[in-house]
């Protein structure tokens, strides 16, 4: 699969690249950013960390405000920033429950079963599986043994579960202000939903973070850092429900170490993440660079 580049712009001594490809799995034109750090080299191939971005947002979002690609100069780490759903073709039926928390820019990084989506929200598959080997294929810089992940909000929901599911896929997992608990908060409940039909609780179940920790058994092991703003209106609302996770956490009989830290005052925005970035990127280098 080929990439086209829509732009190369120089940043922080390395280059992001504004890419779009065909996807097979949406089968719709997908845009995403791809950051090179500046010792990324066929010769020199860089460890790379996926970054899924929250509700209404596009790659641009954090490559553009989140000041990530500062950090990740400095540890040679490519980051990923992929779009948050299909979008953009005619020929795509989104029903009359598309709004800015459902349908576009809500992928939500599931695979839909229901009519109306199945076809076409498939972002669990183009993020696993897709995208990360047609960049493979076509970045020879990037190394496919070396990959974590981390996100913002829906995109925090989509680190944690992508990286539950899919035990020895990343060597590490981070989140912002996670939708932790989606089968208890009204994001979660709307958008699964819209995407696997109101009597599917099981497939509910498996893309929510706290469920999916109380299933892992004795002898499984997972790790993740996690920051949350006090100052946060969807926080304060009850749709990131942190604490569920770390209760899960606490009473689960495998090796679980989830670090929530409650920021005083941060709210929900890019002032928060590019706050946090530095440690997240630490956090990372250090499996990353094992
Ligand atoms: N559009 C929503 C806000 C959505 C929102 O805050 N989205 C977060 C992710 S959950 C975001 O990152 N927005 C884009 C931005 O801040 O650049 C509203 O009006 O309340």
């Amino acid at each position: 699969m080929t990439f086209e580049t829509k732009a190369t712009i120089a940043n922080f001594g390395g280059k992001l690249l504004k890419l779009s490809h065909q996807s097979s799995e949406t089968k719709t034109p997908m845009a995403l950013n791809l950051y090179l750090p500046p010792n990324a080299s066929a010769s020199t191939k860089v460890p790379v960390l996926f970054y899924l971005s929250g509700l209404t947002c596009t790659g641009d979002n954090c490559s553009e405000k989140g000041f990530l690609q500062a950090h990740a100069s400095q540890h040679g780490i490519a980051i990923v920033y992929p779009d948050t759903s299909p979008r953009g073709t005619e020929t795509i039926k989104i029903s009359d429950r598309d709004a800015w928390d459902f349908g576009t820019g809500a992928g939500f990084y599931i695979d839909a079963t229901t009519e109306g989506f199945k076809e076409n929200y498939r972002m669990y598959s183009y993020v696993t599986k897709e995208l990360p080997e047609a960049l493979w294929g076509a970045f020879p810089q990037l190394d496919s043994t070396r990959v974590s992940i981390t996100g913002h909000s829906m995109g925090g929901h989509g680190a944690l579960t992508l990286a539950l599911k899919n035990p020895g896929m990343y060597k590490s997992c981070s989140a912002f202000a996670p939708i932790s608990n989606p089968v208890n908060c009204p994001w979660g409940q709307n958008a699964f939903t819209g995407y696997f039909g109101e009597e599917n609780k099981e497939k509910w179940a498996e893309h929510d973070a706290t469920e999916l920790v109380k299933k892992l058994k004795e002898g499984d092991k997972f790790a993740a850092l996690i920051d949350v703003g006090t100052g946060d209106n969807f926080y304060k609302q009850g749709q990131l429900l942190p604490e569920n996770l770390e209760t899960a956490a606490k009473e689960s009989k495998a090796d679980v170490k989830v670090e929530v830290r409650y920021q005083p005052d941060y709210d929900h925005s890019y002032y928060f993440i590019s706050s946090f970035g530095k440690d997240h990127i630490e956090y990372h280098a250090k499996f990353l660079k094992q």
